[in-house]
């Protein structure tokens, strides 16, 4: 199973030999529990991994595959970030795939030795998602050749970017490009920030951490102003667009190629947070199959909780969930690699097919994540509560995707700018138009669904339900915007008058693709043991998925409530018959407990052992009587003695 999960058996043996080499490097555990340490601690120590990370990965992984580096990192720094989540995440793909080979060569190379620690500089304080509304200026001054910057007022601050505040010493910085009075709209620089040698900030940056936060607290956002700040020309990054010293500007060859390293987390960021959810359910799975508690039969012992049916139909649909999600996130990431090739030949015709999958992917599954882990949590009761489960922590750095990489409600409206496009061409009579992940669109629905009338039905039968549902809001949310639009009101206007259907949308796209990506990953699975196993998984996906949208299919009679009541019973039956294997389905995953970090969901199973041993190893513990009790709860009960008498 470990071998689905992560595409293929050589992957998931390196994982394990990566992870059993790590059990005998103490070094590279953490010192201490993250929850005991403060903020600083929690960085100087992730720093002190980062640099046996830099000495010694050679010796543990190749370092030129990526995901052998990713399993590296989630097993030694967790998911709390790291001094150089960004430069890994953003900034050497921000490079790889703006930089012109000449910038690559200078900087690409340096970033990758870890001479340089760099970052993606965006987002600022008055504006994150409207892009075109920037307010950072890089104005070009022919005479010198230089770009400066310049923050013209406080909104126009750089707010946010990760390991900016106190870490980076160089950025990719997204501003305004200003070339004799025009505006040519947000493009990227590198941008110096900090003094090689001594760290300190340059002379005419002002810079700095931006706080503590929900969770994802050892990185340091940051805030960045720059005063006439001045760059050589050739630290705008020209791989696709150029300003010539005249200050000609060459266009790249796509309107948003600029964008790419959004693009890139969006793609990489499925398979992170199937991950997160991952890890809550493994917590709280094997958590509920070792807390007792009530009976359901009162002549027999009290039982786990696990066997309860509302406990599974918390927990066993959203292990379907990530399984899901890893195999779509595969998907994705196979998808973003062939269109990166593909724009280095000047192929750009698949960007717009990405960029509308992953912003509805990014938004649907972010979103599904965070609600999975949340009941994950409260799956474990009092303990969940416990920063000793780990499980709040996984929360908030997971919950983070619902903002990061474009706010989910504004992504949802990239897709539905796609679907309505393909609406148009339905419309137009035009579907032998339609791209493959919209073909359907321009299907003819049968009149209704055949989801009860075998015994078993097939999955394609659940897929034309989805697949209808999907058409139906879509082509009538297009419908709502047209309609509008007809009786004179501006697209923006229509368009704001209509997003929560069309947002409704691209949700019921993306839970179709979704669907489709583990139909397809079952049916490629040759090992009958498993393809039962998984096939499971997928009927209890499918028809929880299907209840929870079915008000769409009811209201014009495409399912009826025979059918629903169907479902219902398919559900209830494949939660109970998951339940021996829903141990294993979270253990396929194959997380060591260091990667875990959870005190209650540790394999051994030692939950009540584990969790004394912890609270008596907390700081609070070191001593029986407190500062705060000498200074303040001792004078305080004895002036109140006093006062009595
Ligand atoms: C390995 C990684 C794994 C895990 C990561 C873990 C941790 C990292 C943690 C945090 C890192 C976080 C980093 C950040 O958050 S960086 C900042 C991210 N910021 C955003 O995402 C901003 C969101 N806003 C936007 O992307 C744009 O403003 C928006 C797309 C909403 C609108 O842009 P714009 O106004 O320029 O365009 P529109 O007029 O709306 O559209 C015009 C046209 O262009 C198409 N389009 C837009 N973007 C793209 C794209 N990227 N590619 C292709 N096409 C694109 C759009 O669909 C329109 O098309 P059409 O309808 O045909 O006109
Ligand atoms: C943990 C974390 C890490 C981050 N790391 C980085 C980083 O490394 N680099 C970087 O540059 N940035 C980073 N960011 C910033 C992040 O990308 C932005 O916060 C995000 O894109 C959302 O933008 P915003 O804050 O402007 O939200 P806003 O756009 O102000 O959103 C506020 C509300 O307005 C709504 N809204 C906004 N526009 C529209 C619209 N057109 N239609 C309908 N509703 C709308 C939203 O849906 C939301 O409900 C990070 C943020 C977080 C939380």
């Amino acid at each position: 199973m470990a071998a689905q999960i992560y595409s293929g058996e050589k992957y998931a043996s390196r994982r394990r030999e990566i992870s059993a080499n790590l059990a005998k490097r103490p070094e590279f555990h953490d010192s201490k529990p993250l929850p005991f340490m403060t903020r600083e601690e929690k960085i100087l120590e992730s720093s002190r991994k980062l640099t046996l990370i830099s000495k010694h990965m050679n010796e543990i992984i190749d370092p030129s595959d990526k995901r052998e580096l990713y399993h590296l990192n989630c097993e030694v720094l967790g998911i709390e970030g790291n001094p150089m989540a960004l430069h890994g995440d953003m900034f050497i793909p921000a490079l790889t795939a703006q930089a012109s080979d000449e910038q690559q060569e200078k900087w690409l190379s340096r970033a990758l030795r870890r001479e340089i620690i760099g970052t993606y500089a965006q987002t600022e304080l008055g504006h994150g998602t409207n892009l075109r509304k920037l307010e950072t200026i890089a104005t070009y001054d022919v005479d010198t050749q230089e770009f400066v910057l310049h923050t013209p007022q406080i909104t126009a601050l750089k707010w946010w970017p990760g390991n900016l505040g106190k870490s980076s010493n160089y950025a990719v910085v997204v501003a305004l490009m200003i070339i004799k009075g025009k505006n040519y709209g947000p493009q990227t620089f590198m941008v110096p920030l900090r003094d090689e040698k001594t760290h300190q900030p340059l002379k005419g940056i002002t810079i700095g951490d931006i706080g503590p936060k929900l969770a994802y607290n050892i990185v340091d956002n940051g805030f960045l102003g720059f005063d006439h700040y001045r760059i050589p020309r050739t630290n705008l990054l020209m791989r696709h667009t150029r300003v010539e010293p005249d200050g000609t500007f060459v266009k790249p060859p796509h309107a948003k190629i600029n964008y790419s390293a959004m693009v890139h987390v969006r793609s990489y960021m499925i398979t992170g947070q199937a991950i997160m959810l991952a890890y809550a359910l493994t917590i709280a799975t094997r958590y509920s199959s070792v807390r007792r508690q009530g009976q359901i039969d009162t002549t027999q012992p009290e039982v786990k909780v696990l066997e309860y049916q509302t406990q599974q139909h918390r927990l066993f649909p959203s292990i379907a969930r990530a399984y899901a999600f890893v195999f779509a996130g595969a998907e994705t990431v196979r998808l973003y690699e062939r269109v990166l090739q593909e724009v280095e030949t000047g192929n750009v015709s698949l960007m717009a097919d990405l960029h509308a999958l992953t912003s509805g992917l990014k938004s649907v599954v972010t979103h599904q994540t965070a609600q999975g882990i949340e009941q994950a949590r409260m799956a474990c009761g009092g303990h969940g509560y416990s920063q000793a489960s780990y499980i709040s922590e996984i929360f908030g750095v997971a919950v983070g995707g619902c903002t990061y990489e474009g706010e989910n409600l504004v992504m949802l409206q990239q897709l539905a700018r796609y679907l309505v496009k393909s609406a148009g061409l339905v419309q137009a009579g035009q579907s032998s138009k339609l791209g493959p992940l919209v073909a359907y669109l321009g299907a003819k629905s049968d009149s209704t669904s055949l989801i009860d009338r075998t015994p078993t039905p097939g999955f394609a039968e659940y897929v034309k339900t989805f697949q209808h549902i999907a058409r139906k809001q879509t082509l009538k949310a297009a419908q709502k915007l047209f309609g509008f639009m007809e009786k004179g009101d501006t697209r923006e206007v229509a368009w704001n008058k209509s997003t929560v259907e069309l947002n409704r949308a691209s949700r019921l796209h993306t839970r179709l693709y979704i669907v489709e990506a583990f139909v397809r990953r079952v049916e490629e699975v040759a090992d009958p043991r498993l393809k039962e196993v998984l096939t499971d998984l997928l009927r209890l996906h499918v028809n929880y998925e299907l209840l929870d949208v079915a008000a769409y299919a009811l209201e014009d009679g495409f399912l009826s409530s025979s059918q629903l009541d169907y479902i219902r019973e398919q559900l209830y039956f494949y939660l109970a018959k998951i339940r021996p294997n829903a141990v294993s389905l979270v253990d396929s995953w194959e997380f060591s407990d260091r990667e875990l970090r959870s005190v209650l969901g540790r394999r051994d199973g030692n939950v009540y052992e584990n969790l004394f041993a912890w609270a008596k190893a907390s700081p609070l513990n070191k001593t029986d009587v407190l500062p705060s009790v000498d200074k303040y709860l001792k004078p305080l009960m004895e002036s109140a003695r006093a006062s009595k008498l």
